[in-house]
């Protein structure tokens, strides 16, 4: 099977998931626009969707699928996202699309984040996928020089600009070995709005498909 036909089959796992009246969350990139695609024959069991992006709300919209703004909704029973990379303790690099600030907002109101991959991107150790950080456009070079000095090697993604108007620097060959501190600690950088590590809070369930099927952890 290839890459497409196992991240569809992913998403299309997370469709179990969903009971009557719900509100969900939704998340961004190619393996989550085929849970969208599929939820457009489920959507008149939800009461609506709360989007991790422009994009993914537009593709909501499409489909007739309510787009609901976070501010209004009590809870969120399950919020099903993808991943650029995930460890066996399911903490996960996300944000390789530039949504990593609005899916940890949605991550942190969800009771159940779901993740759906492909194989692929289960890793042992998270770090091989370079780790976007967002950043307030005027603080980026202060930032550049915080990263550095943590080893890593930051590199500006020229010409994207986040949901939210800041800039994204795709930190390469940090060392990852401790997530949970590395996390605290680029938070902690005057500058950084979010980084894509997903440590302090991971997925409670991965779905993940491989060519034997869709497996869970
Ligand atoms: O900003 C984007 C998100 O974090 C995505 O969930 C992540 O990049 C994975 O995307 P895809 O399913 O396209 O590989």
């Amino acid at each position: 099977m290839d890459h497409n036909a196992l991240k569809k089959a992913a998403a299309e796992a997370a469709l179990a998931f969903i009971e009557p009246g719900m509100v969900i969350g939704v998340g961004t990139g190619s393996t989550v626009n085929y849970f969208i695609d599929a939820l457009a024959s489920r959507k008149d069991d939800l009461r609506g969707a709360v989007a991790s992006s422009e994009a993914t709300a537009a593709r909501l919209r499409e489909h007739g699928i309510p787009v609901l703004d976070l501010n209004n909704v009590d809870e969120l029973p399950i919020y099903v996202d993808g991943a650029d990379e995930v460890n066996a303790h399911r903490e996960m690099i996300k944000g390789g699309g530039g949504a990593l600030t609005r899916e940890k907002i949605i991550a942190a109101v969800a009771r159940k984040f779901i993740c759906v991959v492909d194989e692929s991107k289960k890793v042992q150790r998270l770090g091989g996928f370079p780790l976007p950080v967002e950043v307030i456009p005027m603080a980026r070079s202060h930032v550049a020089r915080r990263l550095a000095a943590l080893g890593g090697q930051p590199k500006y993604r020229e010409g994207f600009v986040t949901d939210n108007g800041n800039v994204i620097l795709d930190v390469h060959r940090l060392d990852v070995s401790r997530p949970l501190k590395l996390e605290e600690q680029l938070n902690s950088i005057t500058g950084v709005v979010t980084n894509g590590l997903f440590a302090l809070r991971p997925a409670d369930l991965v779905l993940i498909a491989t060519s034997q099927g869709v497996e869970r952890y």
